[in-house]
């Protein structure tokens, strides 16, 4: 999450959906309209801040010398950007690599390379990425996991508090959204709503 999804100001944003229950927090300014140079650089110093304080991971999105230049806690690339394993080497064993995969290749390769998580997706369709892959579904999840993989997956694309269940039935650990929390009026509700599906308590019935 940058700015350009926000219905209301980033940071407002943040802090609502922090204490909603958002727990990982990864800064992806890109996009039509989104904020570049220095103006990309203070917001992301101001969100990694409200990170700090909330004692939530702030990983950033693609960029390895942003990440390093914040000490940023891990980063997060896809299989068009800088291969995982030169981004592990420059953070270091200390950092969190997160890595998108839309296939069971691409996982063994993320896993072989360092990462430490796997970005699986997109799930359902989404309006948040425009070059995103074709829609996996949760299938692309429980072959991954069927095929023996332990590391932490996180379901992206397309998903909110109405469509999760089935992600995280099919084996995933966790979901990464931008438009269900970034998008929402309420982003505090948003996320509340999200993390009772990991608590089993579904605090809309
Ligand atoms: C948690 C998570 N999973 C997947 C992605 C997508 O990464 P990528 O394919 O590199 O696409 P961009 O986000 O860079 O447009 C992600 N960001 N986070
Ligand atoms: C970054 C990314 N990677 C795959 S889908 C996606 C966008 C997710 O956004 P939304 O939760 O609004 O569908
Ligand atoms: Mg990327």
């Amino acid at each position: 999450m940058g700015s350009i999804n926000c219905a209301r100001p980033p940071e407002q944003v943040l802090i609502d959906a922090i204490a909603g229950g958002t727990t990982f927090f990864q800064y992806r300014e890109k996009g039509t309209g989104a904020l570049t140079g220095s103006a990309a650089v203070e917001l992301a110093r101001q969100l990694q801040s409200i990170c700090r304080a909330q004692g939530v991971p702030f990983i950033v999105n693609d960029d390895l010398e942003l990440a390093l230049q914040l000490d940023a806690d891990g980063v997060h690339i896809g299989q068009e950007d800088a291969p995982a394993a030169l981004i592990r080497q420059q953070l270091g064993p200390d950092k969190i690599v997160g890595v998108s995969a839309h296939s069971l290749a691409e996982a063994k390769q993320a896993i072989a390379d360092g990462a430490d998580y796997l970005g699986i997706g997109p799930v359902y369709p989404t309006r948040s990425k425009a070059d995103a892959e074709p829609v996996r579904g949760t299938a692309i999840i429980e072959q991954i996991r069927a095929a023996g993989i332990t590391l932490p997956l996180v379901g992206i694309g397309g998903i909110d508090a109405r469509n999760a269940a089935p992600v995280l039935q099919a084996g995933a650990d966790g979901v990464a959204v931008i438009s269900a929390i970034a998008g929402a009026l309420d982003s505090r509700l948003a996320a509340a709503e999200l993390a009772a599906l990991f608590a089993g308590d579904n605090i809309s019935e």
